[in-house]
């Protein structure tokens, strides 16, 4: 299952949909940073988990059986090729999808269980998502960017500025925090959808194929960020990728073929 150790997220609009006021206030205070980062217990189990989508009257088992961990404060990595399923696997560790069988906790709470509404609400608060094509509205500058998502997660004004600052400077992107997108180059398009996403200090960030639109500089750059932002954020990232040169920089890879880990 477990391939390397060290050594050897359709969905951009999840993010800005507008808050729903007052709604889930018991799931958020059951979720809320109440599983600090050296309880020892994992951030998510996947317990047996199977999707299956119905194509053409015909059931096509997508997801057999998967079994995995995502532990505070790890770099995990879903690599597989084309059609193997990580994006299905990692659409349901984000809540977008539910699966067939099988159960998914998050911070110890059923997460399987819970009402569109309630998963909605915990991704609005705990998670952040970084998709391929970066998903920044191209009229606001990078600053304005970030501060939609501040906005949208329901973080009081008053703390916008200096957080904001903060993770420009995370991302290496101080100097060209009023750029719009089309000024940057991708991989610093990256880096801001990067600054967007854990701006609202979510603990699992979901990062499908990051770094499938650039080169292997710029993929290196984005992995450094990544081990930054771990290293000061306490965060759990899990991201999908087809790249084999960055595997090194992960704590764990699981190695997807046709539905299953190997
Ligand atoms: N909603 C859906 N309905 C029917 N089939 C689906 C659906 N979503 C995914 N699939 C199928 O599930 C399989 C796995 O798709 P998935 O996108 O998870 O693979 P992937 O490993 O992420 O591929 P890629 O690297 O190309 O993104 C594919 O055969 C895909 O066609």
């Amino acid at each position: 299952m477990a391939l390397w150790r060290r050594k050897q997220g359709e969905a951009p609009a999840v993010q800005d949909e507008p808050a729903k006021e007052e709604d889930n206030k018991t799931v958020l205070k059951a979720v809320q940073r109440e599983a600090p980062a050296d309880t020892g217990k994992p951030l998510l189990t996947v317990e047996s988990v199977e999707r299956t989508f119905q194509v053409g009257g015909q059931p096509l088992h997508v997801l057999k059986s998967i079994n995995m961990e995502l532990k505070h404060g790890q770099l995990v990595m879903l690599r597989g090729r084309s059609g193997s399923g990580k994006t299905t696997l990692l659409n349901l560790i984000g809540g977008l999808d539910q699966p067939s069988k099988g159960h998914i906790f998050f911070q110890d709470k059923p997460f399987h269980k819970m009402s569109d509404d309630q998963r909605t609400t915990v991704r609005r608060k705990q998670m952040g998502f970084i998709f391929q094509a970066f998903a920044l509205m191209p009229l606001l500058s990078a600053y304005e960017n970030v501060e939609l998502s501040l906005r949208m997660a329901g973080i009081p004004g008053s703390e916008w500025k200096e957080r904001i600052v903060h993770c420009m400077e995370l991302v290496g992107l101080s100097k060209r925090m009023h750029h719009r997108p089309f000024e940057l180059s991708g991989g610093e398009q990256q880096r801001v959808a990067i600054a967007k996403a854990i701006a609202h200090r979510p603990r699992l960030l979901l990062a499908d194929e990051p770094t499938a639109e650039l080169d292997s500089q710029m993929s290196a750059q984005i992995m450094s960020v990544f081990q930054n932002i771990i290293a000061t954020e306490q965060v759990t990232i899990c991201m999908t990728t087809h790249d084999p040169t960055i595997l090194e920089v992960a704590d764990h890879v699981y190695e997807m073929v046709d539905g299953k880990f190997i």
